[in-house]
């Protein structure tokens, strides 16, 4: 089923048991889910099969970072199980993402492809250790320029980015955006975050939304919480 809703929640659990529990409490008209790297680590593709089989679209989320090729194989088994969307590192280079890009289209394969510019978690501190002395913002630019020119349909930047990123980019291209912080919940190792409402005013077309929902003491109280916050936008 497809959703109108901005939101997928990121099943962020260590076993397909407790996912699974989580997904049982949600409804596919209301959001999309997303399965990250400790889920799927974990369950393998069994995780994806059930929430297909329940309704839900899946963003998967093992941000693919590796030599052209082999980028380009594990979008094509993401894609052919299924996968609402799958992204890989921007990081990777234009070569990595074309790659990517060209074998989903050689196989007819419709799976939005997405790549990850400057993960939401890092701040400027965080760029300048690994070697990158500009500021997280141009960063983030100079990445989704690169990965719109190599046929992605969109990126993961921060909310804050992106309204600056559908000028540089265009209105149709995809801004998926973690660090996601109602006012009720903690930024934990967040670094770069705006609320529901602030990301939307700003133009993300997809908000990931993970603790604030699933560790809240009632999950589906938050949840309602934020599309009432989303209502108001
Ligand atoms: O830059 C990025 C890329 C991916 N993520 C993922 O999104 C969720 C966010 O979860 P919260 O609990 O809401 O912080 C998580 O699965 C990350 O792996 C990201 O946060 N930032």
């Amino acid at each position: 089923m497809s959703t109108a809703s901005p939101l997928i929640i990121a099943l962020d659990y260590a076993s397909l048991d407790a996912a699974l529990c989580m997904a049982d409490r949600l409804d596919p008209s209301r959001c999309r889910l997303k399965v990250g790297k400790e889920l799927f680590t974990r369950s393998g593709p069994d995780i994806l099969e059930a929430l297909h089989g329940r309704g839900f679209e899946v963003f998967l989320d093992l941000k693919f970072h590796d030599i052209p090729n082999t980028v380009a194989g594990a979008v094509q088994a993401a894609a052919e199980q299924g996968v609402w969307m799958v992204n890989v590192h921007a990081g990777g280079g234009r070569r990595m993402m074309e790659a990517a890009r060209e074998r989903l289209d050689r196989h007819g394969l419709s799976t939005h492809l997405i790549a990850v510019t400057v993960l939401t978690s890092m701040e400027a501190e965080d760029l300048s250790e690994v070697g990158v002395s500009t500021p997280p913002a141009e960063q983030v630019e100079r990445l989704a320029v690169l990965a719109r020119d190599s046929g992605m349909h969109g990126v993961v930047c921060s909310p804050q980015e992106a309204n600056r990123l559908t000028t540089l980019c265009g209105p149709d291209f995809l801004k998926v955006t973690p660090g996601i912080r109602p006012s009720f919940a903690a930024a934990g190792d967040q670094r770069r975050v705006m609320t529901p409402l602030d990301a939307l005013r700003a133009g993300s077309t997809h908000q990931v939304v993970g603790r604030p929902v699933t560790q809240a003491e009632d999950p589906m109280a938050a949840l309602a919480a934020i599309e009432a916050e989303l209502a108001a936008g």
